[in-house]
């Protein structure tokens, strides 16, 4: 579930505990005991996600829709029951929490499931007209309720794609080369597999970009990233970390086994029809992760060796 749904949970358990619980209490007080146990379960559902997804970012939904759930279906009904339109009333902020704290699937089928259960006890209670005006409104809210929730958590997807991607390629961004290097290096600390940093340079790039301009330049990265991607294991790391620099993690990889991924890089790049009849070449600098050093450490020993690539003539290995 996405952060920003967990934030949208936790404001709306805070407003219900804040604005409806009290509610609730003085229901309980007056002697309308289903009111309050409506008001009490949500509230206890409300507060399980919330506090479930601060400690471990997901929640059980057996106990949330398994248990909590049918409850809350079994108290609507018998307000319907028992007190016509106001059960009704308590339907729709029924509908709109389920849209939160369910994913979106599901809380259609909870809230055409809600709309079900209630069908015979609607039915007896009111007229054809009142019935249908009230289906109407229910379905609205929910399905309103729906698009709200798919939109924002779609522009959320998009704004944390944004944030870890670079959009030119796809490929990981420097941001988030910090993070996963470390998560990295404490699992190669453990299992002592071998990990290898391959720091890759275009030579002679802003020559393309002046010869054939910046577009013919983007293709030229977008090959190579596509490249390196294909070349790469789903374990491996793929990042573009500026203009025409990339960065390679290869994991449970030793030097040797490096150094053949970089010619073999190098070997299919010769392999690529560019546009113009481009034969852009790579400078390679490879660095092996070392236990007693940090991962700047081991990063700059890969830039080192790229520098020395490029002054031993590019197109050239070093590490
Ligand atoms: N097309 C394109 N060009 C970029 C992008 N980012 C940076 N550049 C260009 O990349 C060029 C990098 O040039 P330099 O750092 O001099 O490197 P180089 O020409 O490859 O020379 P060596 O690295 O020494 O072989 C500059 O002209 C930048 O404008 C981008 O996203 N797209």
């Amino acid at each position: 579930m996405p952060d920003v749904i967990h934030k949208i949970i936790h404001r709306l358990t805070v407003a219900y505990l804040i604005g409806i619980v009290p509610f609730g209490i003085l229901n309980f007080i007056n002697g309308d005991i289903l009111i309050g146990l409506l008001i009490a379960v949500i509230c206890c559902n409300l507060v399980y996600i919330d506090a479930s997804m601060h400690r471990k970012k997901t929640y059980n939904s057996t106990i949330a829709f398994g248990v909590l759930m049918p409850i809350v279906y079994f108290l609507l009904y018998q307000l319907v029951v028992d007190k016509g339109i106001i059960g009704i009333l308590w339907c729709f902020p029924t509908i709109l929490i389920v849209n939160f704290i369910m994913p979106q699937r599901q809380a259609v089928i909870a809230n055409i499931l809600t709309l079900g259960i209630l069908t015979p006890a609607i039915l007896t209670q009111f007229d054809m007209a009142v019935v249908i005006r009230m289906y109407a409104s229910l379905i609205i809210v929910a399905a309103l309720a729906n698009l709200f929730v798919n939109i924002i958590t779609e522009q959320h997807l998009k704004l944390s794609e944004l944030a870890v991607k670079d959009p030119l390629t796809g490929l990981l961004n420097r941001l988030t080369l910090e993070d996963n290097i470390t998560l990295a290096i404490q699992q190669h600390n453990r299992t002592l597999n071998p990990m290898t940093l391959v720091s890759i340079d275009i030579d002679h790039f802003k020559l393309i970009n002046d010869k054939y301009g910046h577009d013919a330049g983007d293709q030229v990265i977008i090959e190579i990233a596509t490249l390196l991607k294909q070349r790469c294991r789903s374990v491996d790391q793929v990042y573009r970390l500026g203009g025409e620099e990339f960065l390679v993690v290869l994991l449970n990889t030793d030097l040797k086994n490096a150094q053949s991924f970089s010619t073999s890089v190098q070997e299919k790049l010769t392999e690529i029809n560019f546009e113009h009849g481009l034969t852009p070449t790579l400078s390679i600098g490879l660095a092996e992760i070392e236990k007693d050093k940090t991962w700047n450490e081991c990063l700059k020993q890969a830039d080192d060796n790229l520098y020395l690539a490029k002054n031993n003539g590019r197109n050239t290995i070093i590490g």
